[in-house]
């Protein structure tokens, strides 16, 4: 899918995901496994069993039934009457819930203004940083806004991940307005011939009028300073929090348009059926996924991918 995969595959792309998604995948895999060999038919205790594992993993109830139903057309239409034989026809299930199309995955070939969100502690900064470097190594010419001026400490907190990608920076002080340090961040953005411009902004749920007020103002500045740049907003999102995490999406969809969902600290979770649920339920997509703290632990998301890591097929 695209340049960005093909490059990333070679450097043993898929083994880094597939271990990043271990323990999602022992609790998935191995489920679905022992289903597979301890039924010898389908019949309705196969499929709740199926389906207590998929929710388990917090693919979600709505999503789990779609896929479920259309597992149980598939086998009627087909004539499967082995369950080892509905392996596949899961996994193909399970992706096509996710379809969204090739071009929702990849930035514009275009000059690039990037609105980071998401509450406190999700991994906002963190993943900045990181998409920084990724960024950076395919070439594109990158620059970092502070515009969570909220938190203490965040700004310095960029600032070292900057300084590790090799990337600038632009910041004002504590408490600025963050709008202030995009319209800043935007100018040197265009002096400078930066490809894509990446701020990074407070996000207090706690206060939505003001969160939606901080955001609107934020997108009007880039949009009448700079309208021909190509705008994402990316929400990021802590896959551990499960359920909780896609409520926040649907929360701060309310407040703002969301392009797309980077997925944090999926390494730390056995629920990593919440990417499947996110990108179902949302129709938005997951861009980003991150399996680990490392600077190179943030992925371009593949959905097809992700379902063959999560069921160990790299030999597909
Ligand atoms: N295991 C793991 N940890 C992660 C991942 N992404 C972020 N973290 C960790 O999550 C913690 C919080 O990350 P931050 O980037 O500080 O979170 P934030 O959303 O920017 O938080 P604020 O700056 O407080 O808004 C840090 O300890 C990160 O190292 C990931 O993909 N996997």
């Amino acid at each position: 899918m695209g340049r960005r995969f093909e490059m990333a595959e070679k450097k043993g792309f898929f083994s880094r995901l597939a271990a990043g998604l271990t323990k999602t995948r022992d609790n998935i895999a191995s489920g679905f496994d022992s289903i597979f060999k301890g039924f010898s038919s389908i019949d309705d205790d196969f499929y709740e069993e199926l389906e207590e594992i998929m929710i388990m993993s917090d693919m979600g109830i709505d999503t789990t039934m779609s896929i479920i139903e259309n597992l149980k057309k598939k086998v009627k239409e087909e004539k499967i009457k082995e369950p080892e034989e509905c392996r596949q026809v899961l996994i193909d299930s399970i992706k096509e819930q996710m379809k969204l199309g090739e071009e929702a995955y990849d930035f514009k070939d275009k000059k690039s203004v990037v609105l980071v969100i998401g509450v406190n502690g999700v991994g906002k900064t963190t993943s900045v940083g990181k998409m920084a470097s990724l960024l950076k190594g395919e070439g594109k010419k990158v620059m970092m806004a502070a515009a969570d001026t909220f938190r203490a400490g965040a700004i310095e907190q960029l600032k070292e991940w900057a300084g590790r990608a090799g990337v600038d920076i632009i910041s004002q002080a504590e408490g600025a307005d963050p709008a202030a340090v995009v319209y800043d961040a935007v100018s040197a953005a265009k002096a400078r011939n930066v490809d894509v411009l990446l701020c990074d902004t407070a996000g207090r749920l706690h206060n939505k009028k003001n969160l939606m007020d901080e955001l609107k103002k934020i997108n009007r500045i880039v949009e009448r300073e700079y309208p021909e740049a190509y705008k994402e907003t990316l929400i990021v999102l802590d896959g551990t929090t499960g359920q909780n995490a896609l409520a926040q999406a649907k929360q701060f969809k309310e407040a703002t348009d969301i392009s797309g969902i980077i997925l944090t600290k999926l390494d730390g979770t056995a629920k990593g059926g919440i990417a499947i649920a996110i990108q179902a339920e949302l129709g938005i997509p997951v861009k980003y996924i991150g399996i680990g703290e490392q600077v190179d632990d943030l992925q371009p998301f593949d959905p097809d991918m992700f379902v063959n890591a999560l069921f160990d097929r790299g030999d597909e």
